[in-house]
């Protein structure tokens, strides 16, 4: 395809060959093919053909002699949590590559297009401020400077140094590091079939949760947009162009995608990547930044092998080559759901392992550091709790369960069923515990629930088994469930329980469920406290009955933030270099008077789009007066909880069930709780 094709898009309903021509190829109309990719056509034949024009998957009609052609080109169908963060940082790090994200969705695309996008993950708004923004020429000490903390000093140092002198002068060379100006190469619209029209790549980033009706309910992918998002791709692509899944899907569904682009243009060429996910919500940038690989899954032909180049390419960025793992294209879409589902497994294994340790005395955090000193285990994933939740490792787990069903394998399937069964045992030991203890009956106790995310730092409550819990307990007709979540937003809390347990489970509709802003307040005069989130804020607090330990050198580290990474590694600092110097820049800045989006030691960024008149986050900040209140700012802690005065104010017996074991049980017994901790023996 020549260059100038690529940088000059031709209408959405124009169609180019590769040569460059204009291709006579017809675009068909709006269309589904009702297609299942678990369900359809199992033989096992390793031969696969693609059953529409009879040309198998990997048939190529096409020169394969010519280099891969250079992207310049993508689109990102899906301004979600993993099609946004994800285009941020593919943009950041190719700033000759022009990426737009894509979506249906007005309001979501608005909220990109504004100060307070509509996810929150700790560096996602700096990587914006550059790519979407475009960002200033700016130079820097290439030394830390003795002054760490004054920001602003370093900033008129920059200045003065960068405009007194010539840039070529051997001191100025050796003593400032400059980045150079760049103009905006990420954009977010809703013009769908336009934008995928002018890319190399297309990605797909949609949702597929699992289907809530029909066959496979609760079980099987709902595909519903992959499939919408798949017909508009088949008839508006670029010939030539490259179709990455990065949803993740049944394994086989690059062959339903194959067939699609088939059936609304035969004779015309493109790859099919997989290219899957694995960032983890409240890490998401760093995980991106730092991937511990990237996977790509081809078909094995020449021009699969080039459009996996191309995509490899476009990691190589920023990716070290060793960490892209490429294999064949079902591999890939397999092993993302593999890869899921053994955390998820390792998460339940420790789970079922806690319930011997209640009823035998071992402790389960005991047996976790002993077995994962083994370097064949592992020490990750090995926290025993009230079972995992977050959108992803349920639906990922029984999708593949589901696959082993439809290839009629069903001991396979309830094999891995029998993680999501452990985790449900994990979560409903815990409230029956909490009843037991409670002489079996709740009525007219208060119990505060600690925690409703499904994870620390996030407020994604996706299926939260906290949510769970409190459906459990409300059954028992206790006097009150507080809800204090640290990272969550009340009236947010509210709506969901609203939604998910009904209305009449809120007070305000005569409900026992009060959500509080304030922990001490939720935990005032409770019966009993239920920590359900790992937060850091609910560990024991150093406000101890013993005296503080001397912190360790790590620890020091840890409180005081990232230390400054200067000198970088190359003569040429990477965007990722600047991001860690403006990261130490900003956390060791000691003036609170900036508000923290206008935070920019360098100067470089520019100011950043205005929000609309919907924008929730403003509205939250109106409606509670607290600037960077809710997920625009993300999690700011508000420090460990002071255990002793919630002591003070609740009723004896002091119950504390710990579902994460974040507490130190023997501070707190002396403190005078009685702990009961998953994992561990009661009374
Ligand atoms: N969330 C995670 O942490 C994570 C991590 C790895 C992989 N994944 C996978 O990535 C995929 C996307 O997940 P997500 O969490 O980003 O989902 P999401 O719900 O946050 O975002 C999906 C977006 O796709 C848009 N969309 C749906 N149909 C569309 C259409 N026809 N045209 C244009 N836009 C459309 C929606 O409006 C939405 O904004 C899923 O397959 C998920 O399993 C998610
Ligand atoms: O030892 C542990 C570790 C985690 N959890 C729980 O497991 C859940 C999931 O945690 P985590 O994996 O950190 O978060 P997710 O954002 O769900 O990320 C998972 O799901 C993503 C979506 O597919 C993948 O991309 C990531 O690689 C994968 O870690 C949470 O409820 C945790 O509390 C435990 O109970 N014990």
């Amino acid at each position: 395809m020549s260059s100038s094709n690529l940088l000059s898009p031709l209408p959405a309903d124009t169609d180019v060959t590769l040569d460059g021509s204009v291709s006579t190829a017809p675009t068909t109309p709006d269309g589904s093919l009702g297609f299942s990719p678990v369900t359809d056509d199992f033989s096992g034949n390793s031969t696969v053909r693609a059953r529409l024009n009879g040309r198998p998957l990997s048939t190529t009609l096409f020169d394969t002699t010519t280099r891969t052609p250079p992207v310049r080109n993508i689109c990102c169908v899906g301004a979600g949590y993993v099609g946004g963060p994800t285009s941020a940082v593919i943009a950041l790090h190719n700033p000759h590559i022009r990426v737009t994200v894509v979506d249906k969705d007005p309001k979501r695309i608005r909220r990109w297009n504004s100060e307070h996008p509509p996810i929150y993950e700790p560096g996602l708004n700096d990587i914006l401020r550059i790519a979407r923004d475009g960002a200033k020429e700016c130079s820097f000490p290439s030394e830390p400077t003795k002054s760490p903390l004054g920001g602003s000093e370093v900033n008129s140092d920059i200045s003065t140094s960068s405009s007194d002198c010539d840039s070529q002068c051997e001191g100025h060379r050796s003593e400032t590091t400059t980045i150079g100006a760049r103009p905006p190469n990420l954009f977010f619209t809703t013009e769908v079939a336009k934008c995928i029209s002018e890319a190399d790549i297309v990605l797909i980033a949609v949702n597929t949760p699992t289907k809530y009706r029909g066959n496979g309910a609760g079980s099987a992918t709902d595909m519903t947009a992959f499939e919408a998002v798949t017909a508009v791709v088949a008839q508006h692509a670029r010939p030539g162009a490259t179709i990455v899944e990065k949803s993740t899907v049944p394994c086989r569904t690059a062959q339903f995608v194959q067939d699609t682009l088939a059936l609304h243009r035969p004779n015309v060429h493109f790859e099919v990547l997989s290219n899957p996910e694995f960032l983890a919500a409240g890490t998401a940038i760093k995980d991106l930044l730092n991937a511990d690989r990237i996977l790509i899954g081809s078909n094995a032909t020449p021009t699969g092998q080039r459009a996996s180049a191309a995509l490899a390419s476009v990691y190589e960025s920023w990716i070290p080559r060793e960490r892209i793992i490429t294999t064949n294209v079902f591999s890939s879409e397999l092993a993302k759901l593999v890869a899921n589902s053994m955390l998820a497994q390792r998460i339940s294994s420790i789970n079922s392992i806690a319930a011997v340790c209640e009823a035998t005395g071992a402790d389960v955090d005991e047996v976790a550091k002993a077995i994962g000193a083994d370097p064949r285990i592992g020490s990750k994933f090995l926290k025993a709790g009230i079972g995992f939740g977050g959108s992803c490792f349920k639906k990922d787990v029984l999708s593949l369960a589901y696959l082993a069903e439809s290839l009629r394998l069903p001991e396979v399937a309830e094999y891995w069923r029998g993680v999501i069964m452990m985790n449900e045992f994990a979560r409903d030991r815990f409230s029956a515990r909490v009843v037991r203890c409670l002489n079996n009956t709740l009525v007219g106790k208060k119990l505060t629930v600690l925690g409703y995310a499904f994870k620390k730092d996030t407020n994604d409550t996706r299926e939260s088994p906290a949510v769970e819990i409190i459906r459990i307990l409300a059954e028992e007709g206790p006097r009150e469930i507080a809800i204090y979540d640290p990272c969550c937003v009340p009236i947010q809390m509210e709506e969901e329980i609203s939604r998910f347990l009904g209305p009449d489970m809120l007070r305000s509709n005569g409900g026992p469920v009060v959500v509080y802003a304030d922990a001490y307040e939720a935990c005032n005069a409770a019966d009993a406290l239920l920590i359900t989130t790992e937060f850091d804020e609910f560990k024991t607090s150093t406000i101890s009955t013993t005296a503080d330990p001397v912190p360790s050198p790590s620890v020091v580290q840890a409180k005081a933030g990232p230390a400054d990474p200067r000198p970088f590694k190359s003569l040429e600092p990477t965007e990722s270099d600047f991001l860690a110097l403006h990261a130490y820049m900003v956390k060791s800045s000691t003036n609170t008077t900036l508000a923290l989006p206008e935070k920019d030691p360098f100067n470089r960024f520019n100011p950043m789009p205005d929000c609309s008149e919907d924008c929730p986050d403003c509205q939250l900040q109106k409606l509670t007066g607290v600037a960077g209140y809710g997920a625009s700012q993300g999690h700011i802690s508000k420090g460990r909880l002071d255990w002793r005065k919630i002591h003070y104010h609740m009723r004896k017996p002091h119950w504390l069930f710990d579902g994460r074991r974040v507490v130190d049980i023997s501070t707190m017994e002396k403190l005078g709780f009685r702990v009961e901790s998953v994992g561990r023996q009661g009374r």
